[in-house]
């Protein structure tokens, strides 16, 4: 049976896939961290520490916790998901004909279990022993033969669950082009997936899970920025509202930083009414609000984000609980995640411990905050909405 989805982002959660981190991690040195979007080099023991200590807590509130590794593995029990995968990998450009060869060999001999490593962790030069060729003797030993995938850890970004259909997204930066293949390979031929209706996919205009904020039922918004483009916005409104799946897309502009890469950094939501958001990004931000008439999609004028988010979800106000206490404690606890937080349901939420003062804005605004260690996970700069990709959640209505 097809998963429900989501439709809030409050919503009882009750499953969701994420990535405990492992071997891509140990991949980061100071020399491509950079490329490979981190800002340190995590120590990759304490940081799998860390994401324990976040799914104990989603279990101990009910939550199935679905891992992409196993599921990859799963997936890869199928001959023709292992055969697409080991194509789709070795289609660099990078590897030279006789390397490529080689390697799609090499592959398609592998367990399903160690495929899955090596999907996730990538192969450097120097750990292929059974070819040699001009490539392989021109490359450096460190160069990867397939690159590694240490923001596979960010499970947000690569795919989306509405109601009922799941967004295979389209990633704008070229370190993760590829966990989009991994994504889309499991939704076409893991069982538990097969068969769910499918939008978007990895070919389409730029489109990053962390830009999408399921605002309530009928409701959704999109951030674009510096990952998704106007026209990754403008093919998901589309889609989904001419599948019935909303009846208004907020179209947000948003910094194109790095702090402020997706919308979920600057703000998620933590009850129907209620958001976390980064007062300095607050102020200037205005949503067009895109709506069908007949065949073709309406775009009113630029508002006030809070003011057509109320009317759109038919709500009063939507109630802003600001990060930090002064502007520079707001700027550092945004750049760590503090407003990246997972809601479990409503006014319940997961927050990195570090945050301290906006977790006690939290509390204080009345919201159970569950907090988690993320010294070696917040490298990556994701926070708890950005390590999970739910799959279920239920609404009250
Ligand atoms: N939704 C999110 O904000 N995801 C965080 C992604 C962090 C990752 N290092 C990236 O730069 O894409």
């Amino acid at each position: 049976m097809t998963p429900r989805g989501a439709d809030s982002e409050t919503g009882r959660l009750e499953a969701v896939i994420v990535h405990r981190p492992g071997a891509e991690l140990g991949r980061l040195t100071p020399r491509n961290n950079d490329q490979l979007l981190f800002d340190a080099i995590p120590w990759v023991a304490r940081a799998q520490e860390e994401h324990d200590a976040f799914t104990d807590a989603l279990r101990r509130h009910d939550v199935e916790v679905l891992y992409l590794l196993d599921l990859l593995t799963e997936t890869l029990a199928s001959d023709d998901a292992r055969t697409s995968v080991v194509e789709e990998t070795t289609e660099n450009l990078r590897l030279g004909v006789g390397l490529r060869a080689y390697l799609r060999d090499a592959l398609g001999d592998l367990e399903p279990e160690r495929l899955a490593t090596v999907l996730t962790a990538g192969v450097r030069n120097d750990e292929v022993s059974g070819v040699a060729s001009i490539v392989t003797s021109l490359l450096a030993h460190e160069d990867f033969l397939i690159d590694p995938l240490p923001n596979l850890l960010f499970t947000r970004d690569s795919s989306v669950w509405l109601p009922g259909h799941v967004a295979v997204t389209s990633l704008a930066m070229p370190a993760r082009v590829r966990e989009t293949r991994l994504t889309g390979l499991i939704y076409t031929h893991h069982p538990r997936f097969a068969g769910a209706p499918r939008l978007h996919g990895p070919h389409l205009e730029h489109l990053e899970g962390g830009d999408v904020l399921l605002l309530g039922p009928g409701v959704m918004a999109v951030g674009v920025g510096e990952r998704t483009t106007p026209a990754g916005c403008e093919r998901f409104a589309d889609q989904v509202l001419r599948n019935g799946l909303a009846h208004t897309v907020l179209a947000v502009p948003i910094a194109q930083d790095r702090a402020t890469m997706h919308l979920d950094t600057i703000l998620t939501m933590l009850d129907v009414d209620t958001v976390v958001v980064y007062p300095h990004a607050a102020e200037g931000l205005r949503a067009y609000a895109i709506t069908t008439g007949g065949d073709d999609l309406h775009v009113a004028p630029p508002r006030s984000f809070f003011d057509v988010a109320a009317e759109a979800l038919g709500i009063e106000k939507l109630h802003r609980i600001d990060t930090g206490l002064d502007p520079v404690t707001a700027e550092r606890e945004q750049w760590d995640d503090g407003n990246n937080t997972l809601a479990i349901a409503p006014r319940v939420a997961v927050a990195y411990e570090r945050n301290e003062q906006t977790n006690a804005r939290l509390i204080d605004h009345g919201i159970d905050v569950i907090t988690m260690p993320g010294s070696e996970l917040g490298s990556g700069r994701g926070g708890p909405r950005c390590m999970s990709c739910p799959v279920e959640r239920v609404s009250e209505s």
